[in-house]
């Protein structure tokens, strides 16, 4: 499949609408904690300046559920962004409306504006007809430049292309390329490490990266949904209680192609996950009840150092603990630092998995670094993203 890129339209004095990513790591009082998924949409922003379009920004912040969240306005978002661009970026209150088409309409050249979080409408997520419709109303060019939310098949990724032209953004070509080339020839052995919190979401992509992988390595808020599967009693860790028989079915399907699973020997538990009072590290058939998994043990640093070490591509999703409280962040850190000492093919992924590399300065010791996490699983999976089937095609003249 060859798509459109924003380079094969013209865009000169066109309104141009770009889906971007900006769901960055942000406090109450609206610090950044990682602007990496800002500043990897510069590419697409620069280039639609130099081109004199008008430029309406629209993104998602975290999961407000189709409601206003104070917390969750990108306000603060606008204003990185202007910092890094040199100029205004205006912060809309609101993404669709007779208050945001007048603004619309009274953009000038180079002007760029910050639609409001699209999660503050339900029809973002339930995609919406009319909710896509009003959004396409903002612009007459539609650029997609959030790979790392192309696989949902929201209005802001799906519903806009179907009323405008539809072309990728050049992070969503660079994460294509990048991707797609792991994709093709992944030098063996090939791992997966998988951890962090979206438990639900990355076990549905795994029976198809399992076709892929030689090993499976899982930590984080994954592990406890496996470890109660084999029969360990897990206290309150996250688990996701209705997957037990999907887990027990995917590690018979490993096995029977051989794929070497890797769990949890021993963990750090907690009684709050928040960080607020101490910590243990015990074998995981020891979890008292009312304790929860908070980090990977030092013996289990151990194993899935070694595994690593074996490997010669290894793609990287999720935390390995609750990394942003420092008794907990030995895991990921472990793994962050075994992996950029690699000679292997190293793909990280994922927002939290990005923010942990880059705290730590090691994002340039990786192959490559994907804005992905779930999408970056979908695709290495050999799935076709929505976001991207829904992008217009190159004609291919021979
Ligand atoms: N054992 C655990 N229990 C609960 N949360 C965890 C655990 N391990 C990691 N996490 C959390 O997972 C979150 C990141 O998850 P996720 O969004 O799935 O990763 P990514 O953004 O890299 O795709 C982090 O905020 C981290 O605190
Ligand atoms: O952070 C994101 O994905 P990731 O956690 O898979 O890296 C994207 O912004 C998608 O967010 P979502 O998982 O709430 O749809």
């Amino acid at each position: 499949m060859t798509i459109k890129t924003v380079k094969d339209i013209d865009v000169t004095s066109k309104r141009v609408l770009v889906r971007v990513d900006f769901n960055v790591p942000m406090n109450s009082d609206g610090i950044i904690g990682d602007d990496t998924r800002i500043r990897a949409c510069l590419p697409t922003i620069k280039y639609l300046i130099d081109k004199h379009a008008k430029i309406i920004i629209c993104s998602h912040l975290d999961r407000p559920h189709g409601k206003v969240e104070e917390s969750l306005r990108l306000a603060p978002v606008a204003k990185r962004l202007s910092e890094l661009i040199s100029r205004p970026v205006r912060a809309m209150k609101d993404c669709i409306g007779p208050d945001v088409e007048n603004a619309v309409s009274k953009m000038h050249d180079g002007d760029v504006v910050l639609l409001e979080n699209l999660r503050f409408h339900p029809g973002e997520k339930e995609n919406d007809p009319g909710f896509a419709r009003a959004l396409s109303r903002l612009g007459e060019v539609y650029v997609n430049d959030a790979f790392s939310v192309s696989h949902r098949s929201h209005a802001s990724i799906v519903g806009i292309p179907k009323h405008l032209p539809a072309v990728a953004g050049l992070l969503m070509e660079n994460e294509l390329v990048k991707l797609g080339k792991l994709l093709e020839r992944p030098e063996k052995p090939f791992a997966a490490m998988m951890g962090g919190a979206k438990v639900s979401d990355k076990l549905g992509f795994m029976e198809n990266i399992i076709n892929r992988v030689d090993l499976l390595i899982i930590g984080g808020g994954m592990a406890a949904t496996f470890l109660k599967s084999e029969g360990y009693r897990v206290g309150k860790s996250l688990v996701e209680n209705d997957r037990l028989q999907y887990v027990r079915d995917l590690k018979e399907k490993a096995k029977s192609l051989d794929v070497r699973l890797f769990l949890p020997v021993d963990v750090v538990i907690t009684e709050d996950i928040h960080g607020s009072s101490g910590t243990r590290t015990v074998p995981v058939s020891d979890i008292p009840d009312g304790w929860a998994i908070a980090d990977i043990g030092p013996r289990t640093i151990s194993d899935f150092s070694q595994a690593l070490k074996e490997c010669k591509t290894v793609f990287w999703n999720g935390p390995m603990g609750v990394f942003e409280i420092q008794e907990f962040s030995h895991g990921t850190h472990a793994m962050a630092t075994v992996m950029s000492k690699l000679d292997a093919v190293t793909v990280i992924g994922g927002g939290s998995t990005v923010e942990a590399v880059t705290k730590m300065g090691l994002e340039d010791k990786m192959s490559h670094v994907s804005t992905g996490g779930g999408a970056t699983l979908k695709f290495l999976s050999g799935e076709t993203l929505p976001g991207v089937a829904a992008l217009s095609e190159k004609m291919i003249v021979v």
